[in-house]
């Protein structure tokens, strides 16, 4: 059978359409065929973009792509990264995707543009901001936030400067931090006073270039883990949505069954740890002071079996002795992955590994070197918890 050479087969890792015949087109989907003057003629997988701001918005390079193409798009991110390791590809699981407007932390920027005030998101591949009046990801507390932000920064910012504001979803509400304003003064003190009780906001946070300090916390603000408050510290890492988290959780939880003691590695505020603490015992192991501190708060409140470890994990992975009590290990690096720790695990008497990743590329890495010490990967689930990004994360079964 000869297949159209226009026809569009697969997306490339970028999200650009790849035609049969090789050729990369922007903004195509699969199924999609391509003029000779480059029109694009849509096929039965290219659906309509739900955001005014597509194209030009640089999140959601792939909202012209029904579900079944983006699934299969993360599948095959995966697949690709294996195989550039000479890895055999597992069972590829049906990959979770979070929902329109889940998106409970982002990061927004702000500008004064001519008269005007813009609050919003880099355009693609460039600095140039794009002033959101609709957002197809974002979580609606959140997004309730961006036109009373702009009337803030208004007030806030200088001609020149370019602030960044750090939005997440807590429990009490939105915490926010700013950075790049200066706010000295009182006509700057009752902007941000009237922001944050108008739109009851639970935290609001200044760095003016000397580490955050809060201006507006009427109560500590936490964020619940396994059923657990946690103390927020500023900018802390969080999975982007709950329900990505649910989907990670579940999946770690029926991995590491049964092992009475785990190792949560690159633990964070305890995503993971506080998940397993009832029924396991857990050593949590995080490089960044404040949430370690804040996991050993909520777990000692608890009286959890969780004893957590403030260590950095590039310089000092945990030794082939320091892993003998572990059945089993959850591993979640930041997107350089975990090679040192790779190492001493391939060595290890683990015998089951969670492995958690933002990045298909370095996880494939860690696993040809855990594959070199015997361990076998057996299956894969992606995650697109930055629906509509090409951004493909993953949960992972490794075992000996
Ligand atoms: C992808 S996050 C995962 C956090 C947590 N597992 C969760 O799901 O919320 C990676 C974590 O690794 C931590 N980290 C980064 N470099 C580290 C290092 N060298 N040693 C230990 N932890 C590190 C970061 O502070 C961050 O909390």
């Amino acid at each position: 059978m000869t297949v159209d050479p226009s026809l569009i087969l697969r997306l490339a890792g970028r999200g650009d359409g790849v035609t049969a015949d090789g050729r990369h087109v922007p903004l195509a989907a699969p199924g999609d065929s391509i003029g000779a003057d480059g029109t694009i003629f849509a096929g039965p997988h290219h659906q309509t973009p739900p955001c005014r701001h597509y194209p030009r918005c640089g999140g959601c390079q792939l909202q012209h792509v029904d579900d079944d193409s983006y699934a299969k798009f993360l599948r095959d991110r995966v697949a690709a990264a294996l195989t550039a390791q000479k890895l055999p590809v597992p069972d590829i699981l049906e990959p979770h995707l979070s929902p329109p407007n889940s998106r409970r932390r982002a990061t927004l920027k702000a500008m004064r543009l001519g008269g005007s005030v813009l609050v919003g998101f880099n355009e693609g591949r460039s600095h140039k901001l794009v002033d959101v009046r609709q957002c197809t990801i974002l979580h609606p507390a959140l997004f309730a936030l961006v036109a009373p932000l702009r009337k803030l920064m208004g007030q806030l910012l200088g001609r020149r400067s370019l602030a960044t504001i750090q939005l997440t979803l807590a429990d009490q509400g939105a915490d926010v931090l700013i950075s790049g304003v200066e706010a000295d003064g009182l006509e700057a003190h009752d902007a941000l006073h009237e922001f944050a009780a108008t739109n009851r906001i639970a935290r609001l946070t200044l760095d003016e270039g000397h580490g955050p300090e809060d201006r507006w916390a009427p109560e500590p603000v936490t964020i619940t883990l396994g059923g657990v408050p946690v103390p927020l510290p500023h900018a802390s890492f969080l999975q982007a949505t709950k329900e990505g988290e649910d989907a990670l959780v579940q999946s770690v939880q029926q991995i590491l069954e049964g092992a009475s003691d785990v190792a949560d590695l690159f633990a964070g505020l305890g995503t993971f740890a506080l998940a397993l603490a009832p029924g396991s015992h857990v050593l949590a192991v995080e490089a960044a002071r404040d949430p370690i501190l804040a996991l050993r708060r909520a777990a000692n409140l608890r009286q959890l079996p969780l004893i957590c470890d403030h260590r950095d994990l590039y310089r000092r992975p945990l030794t082939v002795q320091d892993l003998k009590p572990f059945a089993g290990v959850v591993i979640d690096p930041p997107r350089a992955g975990a090679e040192e720790q790779a190492k001493t695990l391939a060595q290890s008497d683990v015998s089951v590994i969670a492995y958690v990743s933002c990045n298909p590329q370095s996880f494939a890495r860690d696993m040809q070197i855990l594959g070199s010490g015997g361990y076998h990967l057996q299956w894969v689930r992606p995650v697109g918890q930055f629906r509509w990004s090409t951004h493909t994360e993953l949960v992972a079964r490794i075992s000996r």
